[in-house]
């Protein structure tokens, strides 16, 4: 069981903060995107959708995290070129339905999976990702940006590049399975 595919795709998966500068083309990413949609979804709402953002909408970005920030000269700057770190950044957004039957927090659990999915396929594809947010995601003017409707939340962005020929190894530490699965 633990030789398969999945199983040593999942276990080996990882972020890459590093990533070079290129991307994915969008041909390349709608199937992912396909494959993606298919993690489990109370209702089968779709309550989620994602934007790409590549060139100058990454530039775009930057403006609104100084927009929504006090920072200014070198520290605006800085911020201003934290989009730039990849050359595809897909916002990963949450759009909840109206539904009696299917909690807001359902739905984002449906969004936030979409997202993990899609990294994982984006690694199996071999390009790198790394989920980023940062504590302007939910900023005004990084909603405007997004064009959020009043049902949305932005879950922050798959950073996406190619992965560098000389990255270091991923550090996460395993688990100890045995602590975090009890028995009721
Ligand atoms: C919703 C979400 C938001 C995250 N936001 C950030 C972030 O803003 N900055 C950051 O360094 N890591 C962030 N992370 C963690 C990284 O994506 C990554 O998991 C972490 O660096 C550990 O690396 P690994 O995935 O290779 O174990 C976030 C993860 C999730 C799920």
């Amino acid at each position: 069981m633990h030789s398969s595919a999945v199983f040593q795709a999942v276990n080996s998966r990882r972020s890459y903060s590093k990533v070079t500068a290129l991307a994915p083309t969008r041909a390349e990413v709608l199937p992912l995107v396909a494959a993606a949609a298919r993690v489990a979804d109370h209702g089968a709402l779709r309550p989620w959708r994602l934007l790409e953002l590549r060139g100058d909408a990454r530039d775009r970005l930057g403006a609104a995290f100084v927009a929504a920030s006090v920072c200014e000269g070198v520290e605006a700057l800085k911020l201003a070129g934290k989009p730039l770190r990849a050359p595809l950044l897909l916002a990963v957004i949450a759009s909840r339905r109206v539904s009696f039957k299917v909690a807001d927090w359902e739905q984002d659990a449906v969004a936030a999976g979409v997202a993990h999915v899609l990294t994982l396929l984006l690694e199996d594809a071999g390009w790198g990702a790394m989920w980023r947010t940062g504590p302007l995601v939910r900023s005004a003017p990084v909603r405007e940006l997004h064009g959020l409707g009043d049902d949305e939340e932005l879950l922050g962005w798959l950073y996406v590049g190619g992965v560098p020929a000389d990255c270091k190894p991923g550090v996460r530490l395993s688990i100890e399975p045995e602590e975090f699965l009890g028995v009721l």
